[in-house]
């Protein structure tokens, strides 16, 4: 099955300004793929040059089996920018109703319909819209005519807590349906319950592509078990992946690196009453592909 997008030594510099350089890497039919980077980095350009609103300087890129210049490609692609120019008295329902016609139609009640999922008030003229609302439009416009590949440049930016989980629940159908997802964020959090897997890119270079799932798998995570009565420390010591093991009477606190299989068979030894288990801390992973500056602005915020 060809890839959604295929790039090879793909470089974009402005004049000597390094945009994105030698970027080699493809985005699978059917997953959701998260494009992480600092502000900065070239997440944009990688966009831009997808869309062919830039062109590169060199290297080849193909999008959905075509070369992007194809005029063909553009309509099977749904784009929501990083910044959205929505000015005007037009209402949003109006311009909406516009794009839907321009692109041949949508499915009746579809923008009703994702208006009222995102809580997105369409009867107010756009530019009186406020950022939120502002992308919530950005974002039916870019879902409603259902496309093969959906191009989300930072979607979360502005949207509150509720209807960010929302939005990922709509990524998540596109995703079941077997269309393509490529969403970029400047953190891990916004797309990583949502993503198969991510790429980080940094200073204009792609510094990794990671599976979501192995990295879950890799991570220390924090576990507490809580057991009736106390256990003895022999019990725990050694285990395969266990480190800072505190066993205080009845209670066991401590780092599992990888799988908790062997920990999880030594407790059930005795009688749980209680067990907590920290989600996985990846973002720890992915400072680290970040540069100093990025970490401390992320830990300042
Ligand atoms: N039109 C332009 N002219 C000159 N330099 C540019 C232009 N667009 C981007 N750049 C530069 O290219 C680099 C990559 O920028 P890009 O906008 O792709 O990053 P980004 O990862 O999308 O960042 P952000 O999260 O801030 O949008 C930056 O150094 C930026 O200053």
């Amino acid at each position: 099955m060809t890839a959604v997008v295929e790039t090879e030594g793909l470089t974009k510099f402005y004049g000597k300004r390094r945009g994105l350089e030698d970027l080699s890497f493809e985005i699978r039919r059917g997953e959701v793929f998260g494009y992480l980077g600092p502000n900065g980095a070239g997440k944009t350009t990688t966009i831009r040059l997808l869309l062919d609103v830039i062109r590169p300087t060199r290297g080849s890129l193909r999008v959905l089996g075509a070369d992007p210049r194809d005029p063909a490609v553009r309509g099977r692609i749904g784009y929501l920018p990083g910044e959205l120019a929505l000015e005007g008295r037009e209402k949003a329902r109006e311009y909406l109703r516009f794009l839907a016609d321009v692109r041949g139609g949508v499915a009746a009640g579809r923008i009703e319909g994702l208006a009222e999922r995102l809580e997105a008030d369409l009867s107010v003229p756009m530019g009186k819209l406020s950022k939120g609302n502002k992308q919530k439009v950005g974002l039916i416009q870019a879902f409603m005519h259902d496309p093969e590949f959906l191009i989300l440049d930072e979607p979360t930016s502005g949207l509150d807590p509720l209807v960010q989980q929302e939005f990922l629940a709509m990524v998540r159908e596109v995703r079941a349906d077997g269309r393509t997802v490529l969403m970029s964020s400047h953190v891990l959090a916004e797309v990583e319950h949502v993503s198969d897997r991510v790429g980080i890119v940094r200073g204009g270079r792609l510094v990794a592509v990671e599976d979501v799932g192995a990295l879950r798998e890799k991570a220390v995570r924090r576990v507490e078990f809580h057991f009736d009565a106390p256990v003895p420390e022999e019990a725990f010591r050694d285990l395969p992946g266990v480190r800072d093991l505190k066993v205080e009477g009845a209670n066991v606190v401590c780092t599992i690196d990888g799988r908790p299989d062997a920990l999880v068979k030594a407790a059930a030894r005795f009688t749980v009453v209680h067990m907590v288990s920290a989600e996985p801390d990846l973002e720890e992973i992915f400072l680290t592909y970040y540069s100093e500056d990025v970490h401390r602005a992320h830990v300042g915020a």
